[in-house]
């Protein structure tokens, strides 16, 4: 069934991000399925002949090298499933690489971690060559760099979920699909009898307790289940964009969404695109420290696109240094915000809660009028 909003997000959508799951891309044994290669291959393939941009973020490593390693299980010590990811990842590549090969496209392997994402002349060089890429007609595919990153590989930690959501946030796609083994997000668990498919989610916050783990059948070799999806999501709509979470196996799923037809679950963008360097301030950085508000200060922060004042600062957490990303919290003790600070924790402990007047004769020199200008401050919107 075509759907009017869906046709909109569709018209805008020059740029895409497709993650696929393992499960999607892997048999119960763990085993690459070469079918599937070929389906998701083609598929981006009919996007890029209608002038969209994809950039593809797979996993499938662990899996893939598992398979060719001939292991009956998978390893629990974190080298070994390290090299397993290291072998496989070349399969991976070498699968789609033939399977897009057909069309006249060159698979590129990019391989990134957060802390890619969080170094801001990385962020930028993953972006540009990202870009490069584009020009020339290859087709990104983005694995975490598992030999270094060890967390993305253990449970409940960062994933390749998030990781899409941050590639989203890089090259500001207007549409990041989510292909798993399941329809889209239900309203209970997919396997409870009763619990049907939300086709539409305006506000994230009304559906995040409908989201439970993988369900840790066979090989277990994914890794967040519907909990780190709703994550990525929030990092996406919150930066101005819109996820579909669908099925990998529904043949031509990718068309059919491009198309306009309901399939799945789609969350719409929380609001405008936020502007590039807010992105990263806002989703990419991992925050050194932290400044306690008061009501006045979140208000005007979140409510009225200010500036922080340092008369509004009611505590300080961590050490910092000045350019520093950190995050603002609210009397309620929630983070609401993020900003680049023009002041070091040293200083900020000094004039928090002075009057700018002050600064002079409490620092002796000083600089800024704001600790946190607004140009360099993005407000978490969910
Ligand atoms: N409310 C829910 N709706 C859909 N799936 C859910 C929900 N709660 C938990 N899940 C689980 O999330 C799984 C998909 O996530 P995951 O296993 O990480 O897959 P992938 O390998 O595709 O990333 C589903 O197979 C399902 O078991
Ligand atoms: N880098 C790992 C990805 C693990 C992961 O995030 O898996 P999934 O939850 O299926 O997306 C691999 O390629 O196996």
């Amino acid at each position: 069934m075509l759907n009017a909003v869906r046709q909109e997000i569709a018209a805008i959508a020059d740029k895409i991000v497709v993650k696929v799951g393992t499960r999607t891309l892997t048999g119960p044994d763990g085993q690459l399925d070469m079918g599937q290669i070929t389906s998701i291959a083609d598929q981006i393939a009919g996007l890029r002949a209608e002038g969209r941009n994809v950039v593809l973020v797979s996993s499938g490593a662990v899996g893939a090298g598992i398979g060719r390693l001939g292991l009956t299980e998978r390893p629990t010590d974190l080298s070994q499933l390290q090299a397993a990811a290291a072998v496989g990842q070349s399969c991976l590549i070498e699968c789609y690489n033939h399977a897009l090969e057909k069309h006249g496209l060159h698979a590129a392997q990019v391989l990134l971690t957060a802390d890619d994402m969080h170094d801001r002349r990385r962020y930028l060089n993953a972006r540009n060559t990202l870009r490069a890429l584009f020009e020339y007609g290859a087709v990104p595919i983005v694995n975490e760099n598992d030999t270094v990153r060890v967390e993305e590989l253990r449970r409940s930690m960062g994933d390749n979920d998030r990781l899409a959501a941050l590639v989203t946030n890089l090259i500001r796609a207007p549409l990041m699909v989510l292909l798993t083994d399941v329809e889209g997000l239900y309203d209970g668990h997919p396997k409870d009898e009763g619990s049907k498919v939300i086709p539409l989610v305006r506000e994230l916050d009304e559906v995040l307790e409908h989201a439970g783990e993988s369900s840790n059948e066979g090989l277990r070799l994914s890794t967040g289940g519907m909990a780190s999806k709703l994550q990525a999501v929030q990092i996406s709509t919150e930066a101005g964009e819109n996820v579909v979470i669908a099925n990998g196996r529904r043949p031509n799923v990718l068309r059919d969404i491009l198309a306009g037809e309901t399939i799945g679950t789609l969350f719409i963008a929380a609001g405008a695109s936020v502007r590039d360097r807010k992105r990263w301030i806002g989703w990419s950085v991992h925050p050194e420290g932290k400044l306690r508000l008061d009501a006045g200060a979140e208000h005007a922060i979140a409510e009225e696109g200010g500036s922080l004042l340092a008369v509004g600062i009611t505590g300080v957490e961590g050490n910092f240094d000045k350019g520093d990303v950190v995050s603002l919290v609210g009397p309620s003790g929630e983070e609401f915000a993020r900003g680049q600070t023009n002041y070091g924790s040293d200083d900020v402990r000094q004039v928090m809660g002075e009057p700018t007047e002050r600064f002079g004769e409490i620092l002796g020199s000083w600089s800024y009028y704001d600790v946190v200008h607004r140009d360099n401050l993005t407000v978490l919107r969910a």
